[in-house]
C-alpha cells in the first residue's frame, strides 16, 4: 500500500557531545533518500529540518550540567518536534524522523503517542537509553529518553508536548543491547523490559526475534519503529559517536526491515545518530537509507 511519507529532519546534537551528529539528516538527503522512497512508489514529502536553537560551545561540552547537559536546548528541540510530528500524524501521513542524537526520540515519540491508546515502541539499539540523571555515567540526555518516555526524569523531559507516561513498559522490546549501565539492566530486570541482547539474536535468529517481537505487541494499536544506527556493527557502519563492537550486520538489519514491512504493523520509524563527521565516505548514511528502503518495502525481484 502506499503512503504519504514525511521526512522531518530533525538536526539534534544536544544529547550527547560529538558535533557532526546534527549533519546526519542532510547526510541521508545526500545518501538519496528521498528518490530512494519515491521510486518505490510513496510520495514524499520533505519537510526540511526542525529549527534548533543555536549550539553554543562553551554549554556543549560542558562536563555536567547537574548530570543533564543542555537540558534547555533538548527540551526546545524536542517540542518543536513534537508539534512536527503531531501535524503529520493528523494530516495523515506516514512520519519519517531522521536525527539528530537519540533524544529526539522524546520529542517523535511524544508527537505520536497521544494518536494511540497502546502505542509500541521497537528500540533497535546498542543500548537501552533507559538511564536516569543519576544512573547516567556520561550526562548525555541520548541516554536517557526511553526512560523519559515511561515516565522517570526530569520534568521538563517527561512531559514533553504537555503530558506525561507516553509507552508502557509491556509495550516496549528491546533489540541488538549489549552495552547497558548498572542502573539500566537494575532496572530492565525489575519492570520486565523485553529484551533481545545480542547473544538472543545470536541464539534465535533475526527471524525469530521480530516474530516474536510482534507477537509481544500484538495488543498494541500502533508500533513505532526507533533505530540507532549503532545497533549495527561498527566494522561496517562506522560513523556514529556511541560504538559497541560485536553488533547487528547490515544483512540481519535488512531482514528485520523486510519483515517489519511485511507485518505492516509498524506506523512511525525514526533513525538516529547517523554522524558523518566520523564516518567513512558517508557509508552510514548510505546503509540507513537502504535499510529505509526495506523498511517501506523495497524488493529485490
Ligand atoms: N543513543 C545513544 N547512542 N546512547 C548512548 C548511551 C550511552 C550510555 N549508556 C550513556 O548513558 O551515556
Ligand atoms: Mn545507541
Ligand atoms: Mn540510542
Amino acid at each position: 500500500m502506499n503512503k504519504t511519507i514525511e521526512i522531518i529532519g530533525a538536526p539534534s546534537a544536544f544529547g550527547q557531545r560529538k558535533l557532526g551528529v546534527n549533519m546526519g539528516p542532510d547526510a541521508m538527503r545526500y545518501a538519496g533518500l528521498v528518490e530512494r522512497i519515491e521510486a518505490i512508489g510513496h510520495k514524499v514529502v520533505d519537510s526540511g529540518n526542525i529549527e534548533s536553537p543555536v549550539i553554543d560551545m562553551k554549554v556543549y561540552k560542558s562536563e555536567q550540567d547537574g548530570g543533564l547537559r543542555n537540558l534547555p536546548e533538548v527540551t526546545t528541540f524536542c517540542e518543536t518536534l513534537c508539534e512536527a510530528v503531531d501535524t503529520s500524524v493528523q494530516n495523515g501521513h506516514y512520519p519519517l524522523v531522521i536525527g539528530g542524537d537519540h533524544s529526539i526520540a522524546m520529542g517523535t515519540i511524544s508527537g505520536i503517542a497521544k494518536h494511540y491508546d497502546n502505542l509500541g515502541v521497537i528500540w533497535y539499539d546498542a543500548h537501552g537509553d533507559l538511564n536516569v540523571a543519576d544512573s547516567s555515567p556520561s550526562g548525555n540526555i541520548h541516554g536517557m529518553p526511553l526512560r523519559a518516555l515511561i515516565g522517570d526524569g526530569h520534568e521538563d523531559l517527561v512531559n514533553i508536548g504537555g503530558y506525561d507516561k507516553k509507552v508502557k513498559v509491556e509495550n516496549i522490546v528491546l533489540i541488538g543491547m549489549r552495552d547497558l549501565d548498572e542502573g539500566e539492566k537494575a532496572y530492565i530486570k525489575e519492570v520486565g523490559i523485553k529484551t533481545y541482547t545480542m547473544a538472543d539474536i545470536d541464539q534465535l535468529g533475526m527471524k525469530t526475534v521480530i516474530e516474536q517481537t510482534l507477537e509481544h505487541l500484538s495488543n498494541c494499536d500502533g508500533i513505532h519503529l526507533s533505530l540507532d544506527v549503532d545497533a549495527l556493527d561498527p566494522n561496517e557502519t562506522p560513523g556514529t559517536g556511541t560504538t559497541v563492537p560485536g553488533g547487528i550486520t547490515y544483512r540481519e538489519s535488512h531482514l528485520a526491515m523486510e519483515m517489519l514491512n511485511d507485518s505492516d504493523r509498524v506506523t512511525s520509524f525514526e533513525i538516529v545518530e547517523v554522524n558523518p563527521l566520523i564516518d567513512i565516505n558517508n557509508q552510514t548514511a548510505e546503509q540507513a537509507v537502504g535499510l529505509t528502503g526495506s523498511f517501506f518495502g523495497e524488493k529485490l525481484l
